[in-house]
């Protein structure tokens, strides 16, 4: 796996960063929730499914079955990674190549949950997710995915569950993939759940977790819940502690 210094940082590595950890099931809005809070606070934002995806992506170049633990492990072994944790300006590589479009495919998303179920990968992405934190330069970073709250940053000051109605997310999912069937659409969304979360359990607060329910607001609502449990959980800053986040 790639060494995290190739990812984007600002050179600002010295004070401690704010993790703003997020978790939830498929098309709770985890990604596009979290961008946009990590825009409104000059935060980063670090998308750790896209770690996931990028390893389905290339196993799946190299004609790896996914569902293969020890495949998954020896293809990882020359999987060069780098993401992008400017919430404007977001891409995802594997070597040279721009990734940010095709992990997004069908047959990756079809082929992820084998990846995240190697306990081997997920030990090495974890620490990889944990250096891009530490490298980022900014005072917090946004960071969403299955178990972020509770292994990830367990101790994270902001721990935030993100959730809606089933329906509802296979509903958004669908509506953003139009050339997609519906029903198709809404069957593997809640596949990737079930294989998911025999690995991992998002579907439950741990203690000390806030729960956002978004099934009854819209995008913006949603952003303000989540913006409103950071406030109350972030001290206010002071001029002390505006620089550094502390
Ligand atoms: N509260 C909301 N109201 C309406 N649409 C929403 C809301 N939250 C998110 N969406 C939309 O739902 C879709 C799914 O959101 P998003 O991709 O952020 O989910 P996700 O949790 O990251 O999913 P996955 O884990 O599958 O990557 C997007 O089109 C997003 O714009
Ligand atoms: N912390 C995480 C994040 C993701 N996964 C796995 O990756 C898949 C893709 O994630 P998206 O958020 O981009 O949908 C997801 O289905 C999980 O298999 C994970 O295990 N842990």
């Amino acid at each position: 796996m790639t060494d995290p210094s190739t990812s984007s940082g600002t050179g600002n590595e010295a004070a401690e960063t704010i993790i703003v950890a997020i978790d939830g099931p498929a098309g709770s809005g985890k990604s596009s929730v979290s961008k946009q809070a990590a825009r409104r606070l000059g935060y980063g934002y670090l998308d750790t499914g896209a770690a996931y995806r990028a390893l389905a992506w290339h196993a799946l170049q190299h004609g790896i079955d996914t569902s293969d633990a020890a495949s998954v492990l020896d293809v990882s072994g020359d999987f060069e990674y780098a993401i992008s944790l400017d919430p404007d300006e977001y891409w995802v590589r594997v070597g040279q190549t721009d990734v940010t479009d095709a992990i997004r495919d069908p047959q990756v998303s079809d082929a992820v949950s084998g990846v995240a179920r190697v306990p081997a990968v997920r030990e090495s992405v974890n620490a990889l997710f944990r250096a891009l934190v530490a490298q980022s330069g900014r005072p917090g970073v946004v960071v969403e995915g299955r178990d972020i709250t509770t292994v990830v940053a367990p101790d994270a000051p902001v721990r935030i569950l993100l959730t809606a109605a089933p329906e509802v997310r296979a509903a958004r999912r669908s509506a953003e993939l139009t050339t997609q069937d519906a029903a198709a659409v809404a069957a593997a969304l809640h596949q990737r759940d079930a294989s998911d979360s025999a690995v991992v359990d998002f579907l439950t607060a741990a203690p000390g977790v806030e729960v956002v329910d978004s099934t009854h607001l819209d995008f913006d609502q949603t952003v303000d819940a989540v913006l409103g449990v950071i406030e109350a959980a972030l001290p206010a800053p002071t001029p002390d502690n505006a620089q550094t986040g502390a």
